[in-house]
């Protein structure tokens, strides 16, 4: 717990900047990852030179190229000052360019409330230290059911997506919870650096209670939920092994997530929430699962019937594409 990185402070870039950030406190625990593995405070600012860098290469590029032909002058009395009428201008105007710059990235940030995307070049995890499966399938197909039953038989560490931003959301003093909040009720995406960060922080904590010489297996439910979550994941957190999908028809599911609405307390399990959930599914999550099938990753399970029915076939499926050792 100790170690882990308070949320406002890894993903706000400006106020990270201007805060004491106890960096080596955020390194993982993953044997001979930890000491390269950039703290994600510092996308912000990685981001940031990486920004000026560009900018400034392509100011550079305008400047010299409308200089073309003009070094026709012969006389080398002259020669010298023009050329430092040259350098000192175009410093003046790079300096110049990279304060706007750096003007406009904070009131985008302020206006629109954008988190910085996160800048690392290589995964926090890797792969031969520990096992990623993603757990899809529709609101209400069972996934939850289907990673206790995981987790009972086979020991993963379940997380849930949508459970870490729901505890965001209710944890004190924490700058995203209305921002969730509104965004779960409407059964959209949160921005994925939110998700992203909280799971990266919840994967380094598991680790870290189960010592260095675990290796972690890891059901990430619910997640990724968008083509971008999937991408900026594998490169920045973890390349997954594999993906559970369980498929259920919407009428299935809209009736276990009203039945289940009577009790959870859950400001999405009703009809108009699940309607937009079902929305956002077909619309945004359907083609995370298509991109995995592309790549052979995919194991898709009937979630029909019941749990135990299910279950079984998952562990069968699991066997056949892991072998018995998984
Ligand atoms: N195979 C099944 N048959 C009947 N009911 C089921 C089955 N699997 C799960 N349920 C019930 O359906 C509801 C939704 O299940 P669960 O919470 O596991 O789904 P989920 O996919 O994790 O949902 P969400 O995405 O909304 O979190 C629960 O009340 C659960 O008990
Ligand atoms: O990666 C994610 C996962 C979830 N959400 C939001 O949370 C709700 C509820 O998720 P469940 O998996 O059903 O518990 C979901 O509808 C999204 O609004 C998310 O934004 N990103």
């Amino acid at each position: 717990m100790a170690s882990r990185i308070p949320l406002s402070w890894r993903l706000a870039g400006r106020r990270a900047t201007s805060r004491p950030v106890p960096v080596s406190a955020s390194v993982p625990l993953v044997a001979g990852r930890a000491s390269s593995t950039p703290a994600p405070l510092s996308w912000s600012s990685t981001a940031r030179t990486a920004f000026r860098t560009g900018k400034q290469h392509q100011q550079q590029h305008r400047f010299y190229s409308s200089q073309g032909g003009s070094s026709g002058n012969k006389d080398k009395v002259k020669f010298w000052p023009f050329i430092a009428v040259i350098a000192i201008g175009s410093a003046g105007y790079v300096a110049l360019v990279n304060r706007r710059a750096d003007m406009s990235r904070t009131t985008d940030s302020q206006t629109q409330g954008q988190l910085p995307p996160p800048a690392k070049s290589s995964p926090t995890f890797s792969p031969s230290d520990i096992t990623v499966l993603f757990v899809l399938g529709g609101p209400g197909a069972g996934k939850g059911t289907q990673c206790a039953n995981l987790v009972k038989q086979y020991g993963f560490t379940h997380l849930s997506a949508g459970d870490l931003l729901r505890a965001e959301q209710e944890r004190p003093g924490s700058q995203f919870g209305d921002l969730i909040r509104d965004y779960i009720k409407n059964g959209l995406i949160v921005p994925m650096e939110v998700t992203i960060q909280l799971l990266e922080n919840a994967m380094t904590e598991s680790l870290q209670k189960n010592g260095n010489a675990t290796k972690g297996r890891f059901l990430i439910d619910g997640f990724p939920r968008k083509l971008d979550q999937a991408h900026k994941f594998e490169e920045s957190v973890c390349p997954a092994k594999m993906v559970l999908f369980f498929d259920c028809p919407e009428k299935v599911m809209e009736e276990r997530l009203l039945e289940r609405g009577k009790t959870s307390g859950r400001a999405d399990d009703n009809a108009e929430s699940i309607r937009k959930r079902f929305r956002t599914f077909v619309e945004t999550s359907m083609p995370v699962v298509e991109y995995y099938e592309k790549q052979g990753k995919v194991v898709k399970i009937d979630a029909t019937p019941t749990p135990d029915k299910v279950f079984a076939k998952t562990q069968t499926c699991l066997t056949e594409k892991l072998g018995r050792e998984f």
